[in-house]
């Protein structure tokens, strides 16, 4: 079940920001969206998650029209985790995780309490945060926090995850760390993952395709080494890079100068 985007066309304040934009999130698989600050990679992600209804063009998901899809329902097959997620002070990590289980509640439908706690309890754990379930999420570190907000959306239990730039503010273990969180639950699960980064080095190693957005669309959209070339970012960035091969057989882009 992929997530697909048609001719979609979002403008903000009379600007317009992606126009006739197209692209497809297969499923089972980790899709990162590159693309210079401004891009708006985070306004595709929130639109095909939903959470903007200001939009022309078509989102699917499984083929389904997400217009017509509820709100509750998309929540159970989807979660997002946007930039820079924040949470009321005082709310423990638990309580915090706890959150992504509102989908299957409601005030006629308690839900299924132990199905929730299994739910919380395993999203803690793939994200090792449990040691910290009763912390207050405001006392976390930030990679901890980065971890806990990714169990809240995992607790939803979802087949697609969007991540916004999650290894932002994040130290190089703790951005490997989160990178290696997506590929678990990937390879575990099943799940489709898309995820907005800057970091190409991340994207060549974590990624099994990559989605380019520049210019209102999506121009370029394969497998990393196809897709990310010492052409593109010259291209895309205006940037100047080497490509070397690290000693794990991998490619590495080490970007030089800025091409004028
Ligand atoms: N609510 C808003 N009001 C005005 N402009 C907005 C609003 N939201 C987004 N924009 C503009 O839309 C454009 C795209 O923003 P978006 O955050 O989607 O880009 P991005 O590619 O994710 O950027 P970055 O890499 O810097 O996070 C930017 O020029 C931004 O200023």
């Amino acid at each position: 079940m992929a997530l697909t985007v048609e001719k979609l066309g979002v403008s903000i304040a009379h600007k317009v920001i992606l126009h006739d934009l197209s692209v497809k999130f297969p499923s089972g698989k980790r899709t990162a969206v590159i693309g210079p600050n401004g891009a708006g990679k985070s306004t595709l992600l929130r639109t095909a998650a939903g959470l903007n209804s200001n939009y022309c063009g078509t989102v699917r998901l499984g083929g389904t029209d997400i217009r017509t899809i509820s709100r509750r329902a998309m929540a159970k097959k989807l979660a997002i985790l946007p930039q820079g997620a924040t949470v009321p002070a005082d709310t423990t990590v638990r309580q915090l995780v706890d959150y992504g289980r509102f989908p299957y509640r409601s005030w006629f439908r308690p839900g299924n309490a132990q199905k929730d706690r299994e739910a919380v309890e395993w999203a803690m754990g793939v994200t090792k945060v449990e040691q910290f379930a009763n912390r207050q999420v405001q006392t976390l570190s930030g990679g901890e926090r980065q971890r806990a907000f990714l169990a809240m959306a995992l607790a939803q239990q979802p087949e697609f995850l969007l991540l916004d730039e999650p290894t932002t503010y994040l130290d190089i273990a703790h951005q490997l760390e989160v990178m290696e969180i997506v590929t678990h639950i990937k390879e575990q699960y099943g799940m489709t993952v898309v995820m907005v980064l800057h970091d190409i080095n991340h994207a060549l190693q974590y990624a099994d395709e990559i989605a380019v957005l520049t210019d209102h669309k999506v121009i370029a959209q394969g497998a990393p080494r196809d897709i990310l070339t010492v052409d593109m970012l010259a291209k895309v960035f205006h940037v100047k890079a080497d490509i070397f091969t690290n000693s794990q057989g991998a490619a590495v882009l080490s970007p030089v100068e800025l091409v004028r």
